[in-house]
């Protein structure tokens, strides 16, 4: 999938604004705060509809102006589609094909992108609850069966907290809500387990591309209730009967103490742990390529690549690891990447792909 060209109006620093894309590489190149971030988040604007910084669309709308629009025309191997999205007062209007439709759901899901941005490190170095977010999010992109039932488990996990904070707790109504955490705790762990096994596959042979093949990474998937079933029914009764067994514990602590709520994954490089003992630009490769991996989750889903942008990496990874990252996605994935400074890029690469020069809001191809 390629976005062949972008059209601003009023987005954030930008009056007006046209862009033609390179199918490869698109660099946009300029000093701090100069709009860089801006045109890549109109890109991601124009794919969803909503932005990757803020949850208030009317920011995106230049200081003193009514509406802020993003236009932009997609190819795909089998079809060419103009795309508009605008954002006002009164809310976002979307078209696809130059008709507008009734629903975002409508629209979202014609411009696939991936997006890397420097928060994303946290990733790797943030707590348990960030990574259990970025598994919740990427499985829940790939299975509704898993989005469905980690929604229900969470109903039954508050509900249960509430009978275990009153002061009589009601142990059979417990027992009938430990049964229901059972039945969707083990999908969620059957689950997240298979994600978690299809996504080192692909972030590992990414790593091992950035990292010129001196690192090998591995993913562990490390679940709260340690369990010895092989399979889901089985697996349900075990965690019945572990459940049963915390009871006492729980109602002492007058909170819920076990399950997939608490689970956890961790990053290795050559069996170290990345979050201990790994240097940045470890730690930032590790997260770019589990990141990354999306782009190929995407790819056997829909059977086309998803865009890629990059925002911010460069810096952070030394000019090895720069040139491996670039040269081995750009020639899969079209590529939007933000730096301060061209000496960031390989030369090799420079001859194949377009450079945007920013500076406040104006573009000089
Ligand atoms: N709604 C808006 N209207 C007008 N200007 C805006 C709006 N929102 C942000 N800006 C301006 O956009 C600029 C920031 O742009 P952006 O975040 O793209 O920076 P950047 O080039 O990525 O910088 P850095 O290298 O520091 O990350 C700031 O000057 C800010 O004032």
């Amino acid at each position: 999938m390629i976005l062949k060209d972008i059209h601003l109006g009023n987005f954030r620093n930008y009056d007006s604004l046209d862009l033609q894309f390179h199918p490869k590489l698109n660099v946009f190149i300029g000093r701090n705060a100069q709009g860089k971030t801006n045109l890549l988040e109109s890109i991601y604007f124009l794919a969803l509809a909503k932005s990757h910084r803020t949850s208030r669309d009317k920011e995106l709308i230049q200081f003193d102006k009514e509406e802020a629009y993003v236009n932009g025309n997609i190819e795909t191997s089998y079809s060419r589609l103009p795309l508009s999205i605008s954002v006002s007062k009164k809310g976002k209007r979307a078209k696809v094909n130059h008709m507008e439709v009734s629903k975002l759901s409508q629209y979202i899901g014609h411009l696939n992108t991936v997006l890397f941005a420097p928060e994303d490190l946290n990733i790797v170095k943030g707590s348990p609850q960030v990574r259990r977010k970025f598994i919740n999010m990427e499985c829940g992109q790939i299975s509704k069966v898993y989005l469905s039932t980690l929604s229900d488990y969470q109903k039954v996990l508050n509900q249960k907290s509430q009978y275990l904070k009153s002061r009589n707790v009601d142990r059979v109504m417990i027992d009938v809500l430990n049964e229901q955490l059972a039945k969707h705790a083990s999908v969620i762990i059957y689950k997240r387990q298979h994600f978690i096994e299809t996504i080192e596959k692909f972030a590992r042979k990414i790593h091992e591309d950035i990292s010129n093949s001196k690192e090998s990474l591995t993913i562990k998937y490390n679940p709260n209730i340690k369990y010895k079933s092989t399979n889901e029914k089985e697996l349900e009764q075990e965690i019945k009967a572990i459940l049963d067994d915390s009871l006492e514990k729980e109602i002492d602590r007058m909170q819920t103490m076990i399950g997939p709520h608490r689970d956890d994954i961790s990053f290795h490089i050559n069996g170290f742990d990345v979050q201990t003992y790994g240097s940045q630009g470890q730690q930032r490769t590790t997260a770019l390529s589990v990141k990354l991996a999306e782009l190929d989750l995407i790819y056997d889903e829909v059977g086309e690549y998803p865009v890629l942008l990059l925002d911010d990496v460069l810096s952070e990874l030394d000019e090895t690891r720069q040139s491996h990252l670039l040269t081995s996605i750009r020639d899969r994935v079209q590529t939007f990447v933000t730096t301060t400074s061209i000496s960031d890029i390989n030369h090799a690469i420079m001859n194949d792909m377009s450079s945007f020069n920013i500076d406040s809001g104006k573009v000089n191809a």
